[in-house]
């Protein structure tokens, strides 16, 4: 596993009675190497904390990114230059075209895969295959409380703290949205890949001072008809910029790798 913050100490917990997985090793940044060795030895006694794949001892079967977008050039490229496969939570980082295009080359030299989880996001599953139809639309408002918006370019910009109604921060394209608002847009960004792509998927950002959720909102329309889904996501208490179902969705992806049936 790559990264031991709110995601990856979550995913360990929910872990730790699934005699299928073994999470040999924690990749996290040097600077917080301490932290994290007392954070993963109270949930996963085993597991060894490390700051790169050199270290790790025992090639893994899968490696599990759950850090933030600076971990697929550091750690899940050469992962898959190895042969190593991958799976990923910080989608938004492929809005950066050229990683996008580094990490489909390493995979294919590797001769292995990389997995784009759907993370916070339902649906993409039908987004994918609507695609193969032909999508003529797809839009997207993600609405989260103001300060889900902290540290990011919406802060300054409006007066968060002192938001009385719901405030669009954001309105464009998907490309512009990940990249703009990297630890917030990984939706955008997954929508956009399994559909109609960084330019023509369209956003809207909404900080909504009365909000409890991270609300996502997807109208998708094409040659199979039109959907919409509205995801009402309880964000986590450790990191309130992400919702709870991104862990679940990185325990089912190792779950369908370990166990007997997929689903
Ligand atoms: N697909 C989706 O729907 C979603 C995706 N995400 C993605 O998941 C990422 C993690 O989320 P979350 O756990 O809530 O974030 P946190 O900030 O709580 O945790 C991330 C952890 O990873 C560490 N980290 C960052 N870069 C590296 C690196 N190169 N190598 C090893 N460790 C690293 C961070 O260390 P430090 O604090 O020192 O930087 C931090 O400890 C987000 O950044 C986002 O990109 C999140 C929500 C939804
Ligand atoms: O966890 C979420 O609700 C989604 C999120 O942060 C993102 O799109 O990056």
């Amino acid at each position: 596993m790559i990264g031991s913050g709110a995601i990856g100490l979550s995913v360990l917990s929910l872990l730790k009675n699934d005699s299928d997985v073994s999470i040999d090793s924690v990749i996290v940044a040097p600077d917080t190497l301490d932290q994290a060795r007392e954070q993963v030895a109270a949930i996963a006694p085993k597991a060894q904390v490390v700051t790169g794949l050199a270290e790790v001892a025992q090639r893994p079967d899968l490696l599990v990114e759950c850090a933030g977008h600076g971990a697929l050039r550091a750690h899940v490229l050469p992962a898959l230059e190895q042969g190593i496969p991958c799976v990923v939570v910080s989608i938004g980082a492929l809005s950066d075209v050229e990683l996008a295009r580094q990490l489909e080359d390493a995979a294919k030299r590797g001769k292995t895969q990389v997995q784009l989880l759907s993370g916070a996001i339902g649906g993409i599953d039908a987004l994918a295959a609507a695609k193969i139809g032909g999508l003529d639309s797809v839009v997207y408002t993600g609405r989260k409380p103001a300060l889900a918006w902290k540290d990011t370019p919406a802060d300054g910009q409006f007066k968060l703290e002192a938001l009385t109604e719901p405030t669009v921060i954001f309105e464009g394209p998907a490309g512009e949205a990940a990249r703009l608002f990297p630890k917030n847009a990984n939706v955008a960004a997954t929508l956009s890949l399994a559909g109609l792509g960084l330019d023509r998927t369209q956003v809207r950002l909404i900080a909504d001072p009365s909000s409890k959720e991270n609300v996502h909102h997807v109208e998708a329309s094409g040659a199979f008809g039109s959907f919409e889904i509205t995801m009402r996501g309880k964000p986590l208490a450790a990191n309130p910029k992400t919702s709870a179902l991104t862990v679940y969705s990185v325990v089912r992806a190792i779950g369908n790798q370990a166990h007997a049936v997929a689903i």
